[in-house]
């Protein structure tokens, strides 16, 4: 069962994220010692860290940084999740003295940001190193590993990560991390965490804002219309949260909070 919470604006819902993640990294790092996250890209990073990067009491040495997709471009590039991550939150933590430890930010390989296929088994053997986990040399990942936190995004179209309606991709089952090289939202060539990755995490959280997320949302909250990726993530073992704006929300059928509560 998601938990929905509506907040009146923008700026509420990168309040309420930003509590979020200091009370789910506080509460990972008391029982693991360490919290890991994986960003999506679009306009989550400034909506889920404008209010983070300035919270007391987070201990960010203590956070491994993943993506759940990336694109195949360079990182300085404009089209750059790694990019937009840094922007929004790697270098104003270092420009604070707050940095997270450069070998916790697990960044798609520059060098191979040509070859998407390489690029997503390079990155998957960096989170087994990272996260522990079986996987032969098939490159298959064996039990997909348990992220503290996946946060997320939703296309129009109602696709998330780089999981997009009808593609082949939603269906993979062995790989943890995946090429694409004929994404609908370009750019085309990307890697992107698949389905069971998602839904092995212990928290998920969706961020999405604005009117023109309507639509997509009530077809996945209240109808999770299985047609759309983004209804189809249900972690296993944890916690589904949605965090968005009353534009956004203003269809839904599904209760909703107006105010944070873990
Ligand atoms: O790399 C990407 O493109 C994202 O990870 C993608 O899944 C994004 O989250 C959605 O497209 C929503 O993007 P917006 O929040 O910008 O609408």
């Amino acid at each position: 069962m998601a938990k929905v919470f509506a907040l009146e604006s923008g700026e509420d819902v990168s309040r309420a994220v930003g509590e979020f993640l200091a009370q789910a990294s506080a509460e990972a790092i008391a029982r693991a010692g360490r919290f890991t996250v994986a960003f999506s890209g679009g306009s989550l990073p400034a909506v889920a860290c404008r209010a983070l990067r300035t919270m007391d009491g987070v201990d960010f040495s203590r956070w491994h940084v993943f993506w759940a997709d990336e694109r195949c471009v360079p990182l300085d590039d404009a089209e750059s999740n790694f990019r937009l991550v840094r922007e929004e939150l790697l270098a104003p933590l270092a420009a604070a003295g707050r940095a997270i430890p450069d070998a916790q930010v697990v960044r798609i390989a520059a060098a191979l940001v040509a070859d998407p296929a390489a690029a997503a088994a390079d990155y998957q053997r960096r989170m087994q190193q990272a996260l522990g986990g079986g996987g032969g040399d098939s490159g298959e990942g064996g039990s997909a590993p348990a992220l503290d936190c996946v946060l997320l995004g939703i296309g129009p179209d109602g696709h998330t990560c780089s999981l997009f309606p009808g593609h082949p991709l939603l269906d993979e089952r062995a790989l943890w991390v995946a090429p694409i090289e004929d994404s609908p939202k370009p750019p085309p060539r990307r890697i992107t965490l698949t389905m069971p990755v998602v839904n092995a995490a212990r928290r998920v959280a969706f961020v999405a804002t604005g009117a023109g997320k309507r639509d997509t949302l009530r077809r996945i909250i209240d109808l999770r219309d299985p047609a759309l990726p983004a209804a189809r993530v249900a972690p296993a073992d944890g916690c589904l949260y949605w965090f968005v704006d009353r534009p956004a929300a203003q269809d839904l059928a599904t209760p909703t909070a107006s105010s944070f509560s873990l």
